[in-house]
């Protein structure tokens, strides 16, 4: 409970994700070094750097898909480092992925039950014998991921088959996928590659209806820093694996840090 006698404690609330001086090396290279940073619920953090900067190895750790040599990362009161990585989506971490993943030629629906199988409690027997509970369970699933593609406007697609749809409807479906679980926080790795101007300007505002619709803080990699600096209220900017800069994006935008540091990286 928020212990509303310490003022701090109602301007400051409690993060939803804290990352403690997460370090992580690869033989020789250093990815990651001592990156420390907090993501509030409801908040939308973005995470910047030139290409190679750690971005990529940050959200695997995240994920646990790597292991860090060093720190903590405590999300909703865990340790999730304690934990293996199958456990991560039910505890409430969904990850969508930079190359779209779905099956092109199931509906939308079906594709967004796919990633409600998580949170089903029938296991694949009882699915395949049809018993009672496996089949309430695919009521209820099916129900979960009607409503998620109600909130997020897209209902009307449900039945459409995703390879009919373009490549930012796709996009859409994917996070409808991760969204479906029910997630506290939802990791994007670079949404907006391969969107055009309109594209982007749609996904700006689908980050927006994902987060005011379903309450999650999202967690961005991205390389398109103009989408990044118009949507994220705090911007982590890494390089060489070290946090160089954390802020708010005209904060970010104006740390001489950040300047050299795209100076320095004209391939971005
Ligand atoms: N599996 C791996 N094995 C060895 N080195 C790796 C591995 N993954 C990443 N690295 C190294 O770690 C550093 C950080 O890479 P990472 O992919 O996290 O950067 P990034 O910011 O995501 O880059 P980009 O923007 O180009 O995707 C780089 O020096 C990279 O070569």
């Amino acid at each position: 409970m928020t212990d509303t006698s310490r003022p701090e404690a109602l301007l400051k609330p409690e993060a939803l994700l804290s990352v403690e001086g997460i370090s992580l090396t690869f033989g020789g290279i250093t990815a990651l070094d001592d990156i420390s940073f907090r993501v509030a619920p409801r908040q939308i953090c973005g995470i910047i750097g030139p290409n190679g900067a750690g971005k990529t190895s940050l959200f695997n750790v995240l994920s646990r898909i790597y292991s860090p040599s060093a720190g903590r990362i405590r999300f909703d009161g865990t340790d999730i480092l304690s934990l293996p990585q199958h456990r991560m989506a039910a505890l409430g971490i969904g990850r969508t992925f930079q190359n779209i993943a779905l099956f092109p030629g199931m509906s939308v629906l079906e594709n967004v039950l796919v990633g409600n199988q998580v949170r089903m409690r029938s296991g694949f027997v009882t699915a395949m014998l049809g018993l009672p509970r496996a089949r309430r369970d695919e009521a209820a699933g099916r129900k979960a991921a009607l409503e998620t593609l109600e909130r997020l406007g897209i209902a009307h697609q449900a039945d459409t088959l995703v390879s009919q749809l373009n490549f930012g409807a796709q996009k859409r479906v994917e996070f409808a996928r991760a969204l479906v679980m029910q997630p506290k926080l939802l990791l994007l790795d670079e949404p907006a590659a391969g969107l055009n101007h309109e594209g982007v300007e749609d996904l700006r505002a689908f980050i927006l209806t994902m987060r005011d619709a379903f309450g999650v803080s999202v967690l961005l990699v991205e390389h398109h820093l103009d989408l990044i600096m118009r949507v994220a209220e705090q911007v982590v900017a890494i390089n060489f694996g070290r946090k160089i800069a954390d802020g708010t994006p005209a904060q970010v935008q104006g740390s001489d840090a950040v300047v050299q540091a795209y100076l320095g990286a004209p391939d971005v």
